[in-house]
């Protein structure tokens, strides 16, 4: 598991080691783990370090410094450093003195480099980038280094809201900002340079799943185990117009655990003629014992819909509540209120989903989608599952994890109704609600990835990776599992 603290929590645990580390100390870890990161990207780039070139693009503050005394290590290895002073009269003042004795120059142009550095700022950044800072990014044509963070990018919310660094690596110190799991497309590779603020730490703020942390949680089947000792799946989902829908939740379903799973609803002969393990028939009420129902799913608004959703309700195991699922219970406030409290729930909105059930209840999903997911998961006491390029799964208690992407292939008709089936799946083994989904996410996007790319090793970006279409993306999902598994057993 990582952690992700916010940058108050950061900036109150650098206090403390600050007060206890000798002037200076602190920056100039933090800059040889940047320079590190840049020669490294050099050789990588170029083939080499000596005599490449690197220009340092400086603002006001430390994080200017940072990127300034990276140049004086950087000269040290014979690198070409210039540095580009946007506030020359609030650049660092030791850090420039110090560049200048190692011989890197003060220009008001980029120099033709081979990497920039991004040390535009910081921490303490808010909004975009200012017009003088957004017009030399905009001449940068190499990859970019940013020190702690793409500059222009909040550093809580990762949300852009006007010209902003998008970084090839951005090289953070001391511990990860919730910057660099919201807002991966921004930052690039991510790179976590150690400068002692481990004991200064409180709890994180945020969690992102690991391959082992999955793996672990994934219930396997024991000796003793039968079919319907593992957890039973239900799901209601599909209609007449959407059989799709079914036949994929349902599918996620069957490839997610080893147990059984049961389908109810009008698609039952399309869902049975795909997945011939699976037990179908047309109503929740017949359906049999499960464990866990999901619901939702292309099941339309109406009223059929809506009497299924009453019918899984009353049922009163743990729920996955998805896509037509959650408009019919914005749309129906008195289906939640009539629902067993102590059966846990899990929402798994989009955008659109998120707003249309959250609005009502006067909560906004505005840049803060953190802030936006746990309230509605405090709200409606269940877990809130916000889907997106970087997924949030809140816990009405409080916990919060981020489940990033590596890619965007996995914006694709039907991707829902696969990582909903997955959802429930694991629900049904009996895994807290919150890691259940969060579980669920993290085998979607890594499913998304080798669907993709179709190599096991490789991580699909959108430069590597092909579009990939729901089935696929259900198909990856044994492998998925297998990637957390081993992550467990190499540890
Ligand atoms: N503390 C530590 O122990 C360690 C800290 N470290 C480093 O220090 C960094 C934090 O440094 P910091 O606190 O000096 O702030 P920083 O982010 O550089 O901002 C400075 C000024 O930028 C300006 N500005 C704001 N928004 C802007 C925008 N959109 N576009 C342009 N400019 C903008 C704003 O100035 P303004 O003009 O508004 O007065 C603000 O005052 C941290 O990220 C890490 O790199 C490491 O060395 C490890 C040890
Ligand atoms: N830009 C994106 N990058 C990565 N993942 C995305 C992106 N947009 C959507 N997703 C993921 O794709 C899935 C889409 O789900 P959803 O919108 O419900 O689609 P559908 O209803 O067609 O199944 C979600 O898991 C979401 O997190
Ligand atoms: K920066």
């Amino acid at each position: 598991m990582l952690g992700v603290w916010t940058t108050t929590q950061i900036r109150t645990a650098e206090d403390r080691l600050l007060a206890r580390t000798p002037d200076g100390a602190l920056m100039r870890k933090a800059a040889f783990g940047l320079a590190t990161a840049v020669l490294d990207l050099l050789r990588e780039r170029t083939g080499g370090t000596a005599g490449r070139r690197v220009t340092l693009l400086v603002g006001a503050g430390n994080n200017g410094g940072d990127a300034l005394w990276a140049g004086v290590f950087l000269r040290r290895r014979s690198v070409a450093v210039t540095a580009v002073l946007l506030n020359p009269d609030r650049a660092h003042a030791a850090g420039l003195a110090a560049l200048r004795r190692a011989g890197g120059r003060v220009s008001e142009t980029l120099d033709d480099p081979d990497l920039v550095v991004d040390g535009i700022v910081g921490l303490q950044a808010h909004g975009p980038l200012r017009p003088a800072a957004a017009a030399l990014v905009e001449q940068v044509e190499v990859p970019i280094v940013a020190v702690d963070l793409p500059s222009g990018v909040d550093p809580d919310t990762g949300a852009v809201d006007g010209p902003a660094v998008r970084a090839a690596v951005t090289v953070t110190f001391g511990a990860r900002k919730p910057v660099h799991v919201l807002n991966t497309t921004h930052c690039g590779e991510v790179r976590l340079v150690d400068i002692g603020l481990g004991p200064e730490l409180p709890d994180p703020d945020l969690i992102v799943l690991e391959p082992d942390d999955v793996g672990y949680a994934w219930r396997v089947p024991g000796p003793r185990d039968d079919k319907y000792t593992q957890g039973v799946t239900g799901i209601a989902a599909g209609s007449a117009n959407y059989p799709g829908a079914a036949v994929l939740s349902s599918g996620a379903a069957v490839l997610a655990t080893s147990g059984m799973v049961r389908y109810a609803g009008y698609a039952a002969d399309v869902v049975r003629g795909r997945w011939p393990e699976l037990v179908a028939t047309g109503n929740v009420e017949d359906a049999g014992r499960v464990q866990a129902w999901v619901v939702g799913p292309g099941l339309g608004t109406g009223q059929a819909g809506r009497s299924i959703l009453a019918a899984v309700l009353h049922e009163a195991v743990p729920t996955c509540v998805d896509a037509d699922g959650i408009t019919l219970l914005a749309a129906n406030p008195a289906l939640w209120d009539a629902r067993d409290p102590d059966a846990p729930v899990v929402l798994t909105p989009h955008d659109r989903e998120f707003a249309r059930i959250a609005e009502p209840l006067g909560i906004k999903l505005g840049a803060d989608r953190v802030a936006a997911a746990r309230e509605l998961a405090k709200r409606l006491d269940s877990v809130v599952l916000l889907k997106g390029n970087a997924t949030v799964v809140a816990a009405p208690d409080g916990r919060t994890l981020v489940n990033p992407a590596t890619s965007s292939w996995l914006a694709t008709a039907g991707s829902g109704d696969v990582l909903t089936g997955l959802v429930g799946a694991l629900l049904a083994t009996g895994l807290d609600p919150w890691l259940a989904a969060g579980c669920a996410a993290w085998a979607h996007v890594r499913a998304g990835e080798l669907a993709a790319t179709a190599d096991a090793s490789a991580t699909a970006d959108e430069e590597t990776g092909v579009p990939t279409p729901a089935s696929r993306i259900l198909e990856a999902i044994p492998g998925a599992i297998r990637a957390a598994r081993s992550a467990v057993a190499a540890y």
